[in-house]
């Protein structure tokens, strides 16, 4: 038996979770959970072996919180990576914001989402509902039942096909997402490495911190990568939060740990007096069809 902890059932990470485990003839046990600390933590106290995490979103970027979760508060390596579309769509009481077998804007008076789901409609919800209060809940999934809670009142959610039937509400608008193409990426988390399935990728993730005095390290850096001939899919920086102005570098790089070019790579970067940490060496899934990564 294998136990993932997820974000709350209905979910765009619990769809996105059975996407890449389900179907493979492992029993999967999930627990889930309302916030994603729990999420983190539930893998971190051994109360499961993996947690389920999205990190990045086609629009919105990265989802920093859950970046912090990753570098800052647990020691959990990053065990399998993959891409789910997260298409969303308007959620409410049938009976109560339609009008004549329309779908009533007017009646319509707050959208709950998860703010990277509720992003991911922006110009929807300028276009059809700006007279709308906008309010961000734990998950796209608390939106809907939230909404199903609080009948009467107006009030409608952005979430997944799945949440709705759960709460028996409709899908009174499908597809709200602003942008065909929008994916998430989601990360497995966990002790254990993931070996329920073969991949054709295989990625690492390492933090760098650069020395304070020396002019150009991260340029150095760079040129580590750049002269191996080492292709880097992601760099971005984000404050250490331990003084204003000093940065850590997360670099997502197209190679496993078990070559050679890269261990070379990192003692190179080590070597200048920069700091790395290696948050994972693991598979890269693309998404290819429903039923097939
Ligand atoms: O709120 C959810 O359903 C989540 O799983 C978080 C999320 C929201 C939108 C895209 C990807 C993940």
């Amino acid at each position: 038996m294998i136990s993932v902890a997820c974000l709350t059932k209905g979910s765009t990470s619990d769809e996105a979770a059975r996407y890449l485990l389900n179907g493979h003839g492992a029993d999967i046990h999930y627990s889930y959970h309302r916030l994603i600390a729990d999420v983190f933590l539930s893998t971190a106290e051994g109360k499961t072996a993996y947690s389920i995490i999205p990190i990045e979103n086609t629009i919105d970027g990265s989802v920093s919180l859950h970046t912090d979760w990753l570098v800052d508060e647990v020691n959990l390596p990053i065990q399998a990576e993959w891409v789910y579309p997260s298409i969303q769509n308007l959620i409410g009481d049938v009976d109560e914001l339609t009008e004549g077998g329309e779908l009533a804007y007017s009646k319509i008076v707050k959208v709950m989402s998860h703010p990277v789901a509720m992003a991911q409609c922006t110009q929807y919800l300028k276009q059809h509902l700006p007279h709308a209060e906008l309010e961000h809940v734990s998950s796209t999934a608390e939106a809907v039942r939230i909404v199903k809670d609080n009948p009467g009142r107006g009030w409608a959610a952005i979430g997944q096909v799945s949440a709705a039937a759960d709460n028996e509400l409709t899908v009174l608008e499908s597809a709200v997402t602003d942008h065909d193409n929008n994916f998430t990426r989601f990360l497995l988390v966990g002790q254990e490495p993931f070996t329920l399935r073969e991949s054709q990728k295989h990625k690492t993730s390492i933090l760098i911190t650069l020395p304070e005095d020396y002019p150009g390290a991260l340029h150095q850096v760079l040129s580590a990568f750049s002269w191996r001939r080492i292709n880097l899919s992601r760099i971005e920086s984000r404050p250490t939060k331990k003084k204003l102005g000093n940065y850590y570098f997360l670099i997502d790089i197209e190679m496993s740990m078990d070559t050679i070019l890269l261990p070379s790579a990192i003692a190179e970067i080590e070597a200048i007096g920069c700091q790395v940490r290696v948050l994972g060496s693991y598979p890269s899934f693309k998404y290819s069809s429903p039923e097939q990564l």
